[in-house]
């Protein structure tokens, strides 16, 4: 199976994306940008989604014209930065489910640790969009998948800001069959696993911790 890498090079994503990786940007600043470019993203990766043909009245005749059928979607946010990405998805497809994955990186091994699982019920109707604006060791995206695929779900596509090599490497190698949508493919990983150049520690970022 050959992997799959989307680099949405859309000039509004790029714009957005330059904005946020400023230093000085406040949070509130940085987060009202991922909030956008959240809307931005969700357009990219929602365009295979599945449509089927209704009967309806315009003003003037019947037609037959397509929908989608947004309950079938489920955004997996991983926690705590994949939850920056959601409002703007769910303005984008309202109808959507949401799982959340709760996954810390440790500091010294960069393993993933997990603290929270959550799905909704039916999965294997549903197709998955797993949400982390990170993808750093890729560590934390491959245990999200390996664990989203227990439930087994129709599909799982993977969305983020920023990729490293490094992790877009570990990631492929796990799941050759998860599409990855990103904004940015970065230089490398520094020796704490930071993306370089990157914009910091999205969570701490987004929420104002540190
Ligand atoms: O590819 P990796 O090397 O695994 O790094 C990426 C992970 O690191 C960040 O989460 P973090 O562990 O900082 O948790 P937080 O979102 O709660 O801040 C980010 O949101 C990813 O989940
Ligand atoms: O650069 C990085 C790497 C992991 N997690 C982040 O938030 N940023
Ligand atoms: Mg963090």
């Amino acid at each position: 199976m050959t992997p799959i890498v989307h680099h949405v090079t859309h000039p509004l994503v790029q714009h957005k994306l330059t904005l946020m990786r400023q230093k000085d940007r406040s949070t509130n600043s940085f987060r009202r940008l991922l909030h956008e470019l959240s809307m931005l993203m969700a357009y990219e990766v929602t365009r295979e989604m599945p449509t089927s043909m209704i009967e309806i009245e315009t003003p003037l005749a019947t037609m037959r014209s397509p929908v989608i059928d947004g309950k079938k979607t489920v955004f997996v946010a991983v926690m705590r930065a994949g939850d920056g990405f959601l409002d703007g998805m769910l303005e984008v497809v309202p109808g959507a489910r949401v799982g959340h994955i709760g996954l810390y990186r440790d500091p010294k091994t960069l393993v993933a640790v997990e603290y929270y699982f959550k799905m909704p019920q039916d999965m294997h109707e549903r197709d998955a969009i797993v949400l982390d604006p990170m993808l750093a060791t890729g560590n934390s995206a491959v245990a999200a998948v390996e664990r989203l695929k227990e439930t087994r779900p129709k599909s799982i596509r993977f969305v983020c800001l920023l990729a490293a090599p490094e992790g877009l490497r570990n990631f492929q190698a796990h799941h050759p069959d998860v599409p990855v949508y990103t904004a940015a493919i970065d230089e490398r990983l520094d020796e704490h696993g930071y993306i370089l150049p990157g914009l910091g520690d999205a969570g701490d970022r987004i929420f104002g911790t540190k």
